[in-house]
C-alpha cells in the first residue's frame, strides 16, 4: 500500500488562474437528505461549497429547503421527487454525489435509478451512504461513469459481500476490480482502492467518530473531482487527506471534531496546501 503524502495534495491544489469564473470550477449535483436525514445533505452540500466547487445544486426532500438555505445560501435546490427536473439537471453537471441521508425507501430507489439511467460516461459519480446500500440490496448494475464508492466497513460488507473481519487488501482489491470503480474504504487509516494502486491514509483518529463525518467527506470528494478533474485519483486522495488533516489539527485542542467545524476549515487548509512547494 502506498501512503498518501502531502505532496500529492500540493500537486493537486493549484493556485487559481485569474481569468476564471464560477463555471471554471465545476458544477456539482448533491443528492440526498430525506425527511429524517436532512442534516446529512446540509453537510455534504456545505463541504462541496467550502471545497471551492463553482456551482452546487442540492436535490433533496422539500422539507429540507429552509434549513439548508439557512445554513448554506450558496447552494441551489430542487425537489428530488421531481423526476423530470432531476434528469434535466443531471445533463448540466460535471459530477454527482448521491446517497448521504437518502434513505432506502421506494422513492430513494427511484432517485438512484434516475441517476443511473441519465448519467454520462464523462461525469463523476460519488456513491455514498444509503445509495451504496441500495446498490447492494437491489443488485443494481452500475452505469458507465467515473464512479467512486465511499463505504464504511459495514457498507463495504454489504456491497462486496466480504465480512468486516475478512476485509484484507487482497480480498478488497479483488472486489474493487469486479466493480471497476474507485473504492474509498473508510475506517481508522482509510484505504483507497483504484484500478492500479492501493493507497492508505495515515491521518485521522477517533476524534472523528461523529455522525455526519462521512457525509462531509463525500461532499469534499465531489468538490475536488469536479474542480481538479484532470487528475481524478489525485483529487480523491487529496480530499481524503485534507478531511483528516483538518480533524487532526482541530484534535490538538479538541476532544472531538464536529463535521461542520471541519467544513469551516476547508478554505484555509486549501490555501495552506496550495502555497506549499
Ligand atoms: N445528521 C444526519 O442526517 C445523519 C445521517 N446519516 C445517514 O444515515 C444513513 C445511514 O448511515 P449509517 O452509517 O448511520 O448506518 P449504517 O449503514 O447502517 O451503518 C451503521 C452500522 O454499521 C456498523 N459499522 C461497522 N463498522 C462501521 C464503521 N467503520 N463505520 C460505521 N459503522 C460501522 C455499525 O455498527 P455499531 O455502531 O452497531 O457498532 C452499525 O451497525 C446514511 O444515509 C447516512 O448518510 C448518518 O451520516 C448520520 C448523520
Ligand atoms: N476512529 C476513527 N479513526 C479515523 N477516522 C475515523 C474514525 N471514526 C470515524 N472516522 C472517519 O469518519 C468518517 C465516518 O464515515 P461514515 O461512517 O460514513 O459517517 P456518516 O455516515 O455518519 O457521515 C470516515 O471518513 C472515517 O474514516
Ligand atoms: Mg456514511
Amino acid at each position: 500500500m502506498k501512503t498518501i503524502t502531502q505532496s500529492m495534495v500540493t500537486e493537486t491544489i493549484k493556485k487559481r488562474a485569474t481569468h476564471t469564473h464560477k463555471g471554471s470550477f465545476g458544477r456539482l449535483l448533491v443528492i440526498g437528505g430525506n425527511a429524517q436525514f436532512g442534516g446529512a445533505i446540509i453537510l455534504t452540500s456545505s463541504a462541496a461549497v467550502y471545497s471551492g466547487t463553482g456551482l452546487v445544486t442540492t436535490a433533496t426532500h422539500s422539507t429540507n429547503f429552509a434549513s439548508l438555505h439557512a445554513r448554506l445560501p450558496e447552494t441551489m435546490v430542487i425537489d428530488f421527487q421531481n423526476d423530470t427536473e432531476l434528469k434535466k439537471l443531471i445533463k448540466t453537471v460535471d459530477g454527482i454525489v448521491i446517497g448521504p441521508g437518502l434513505g432506502e425507501d421506494k422513492l430513494a430507489l427511484q432517485v438512484v435509478q434516475a441517476v443511473f439511467q441519465s448519467i454520462q460516461s464523462t461525469q463523476h459519480l460519488i456513491i455514498d451512504g444509503s445509495a451504496i446500500d441500495l446498490v447492494a440490496a437491489h443488485h443494481l448494475s452500475l452505469p458507465d461513469a467515473k464512479i467512486v464508492f465511499t463505504p464504511h466497513e459495514m457498507e463495504w460488507q454489504r456491497l462486496s459481500g466480504i465480512p468486516i473481519a475478512e476485509q484484507t487488501e487482497t480480498k478488497n482489491r479483488k472486489a474493487q476490480q469486479k466493480l471497476q470503480a474507485t473504492v474509498v474504504l473508510k475506517k481508522y487509516h482509510t484505504e483507497i482502492y483504484t484500478n492500479d494502486t492501493v493507497y492508505q491514509l495515515k491521518l485521522g483518529g477517533p476524534e472523528m467518530a461523529t455522525g455526519g463525518m462521512g457525509d462531509t467527506l463525500a461532499g469534499m470528494i465531489g468538490g475536488f473531482v469536479v474542480q481538479f478533474s484532470d487528475h481524478e485519483i489525485q483529487a480523491i486522495l487529496s480530499a481524503t487527506y485534507l478531511h483528516s488533516y483538518i480533524a487532526d489539527e482541530l484534535g490538538k485542542t479538541q476532544y472531538v471534531t464536529l463535521p461542520h467545524q471541519i467544513i469551516n476549515q476547508i478554505p484555509q487548509a486549501m490555501a495552506k496546501f496550495s502555497k506549499r512547494e
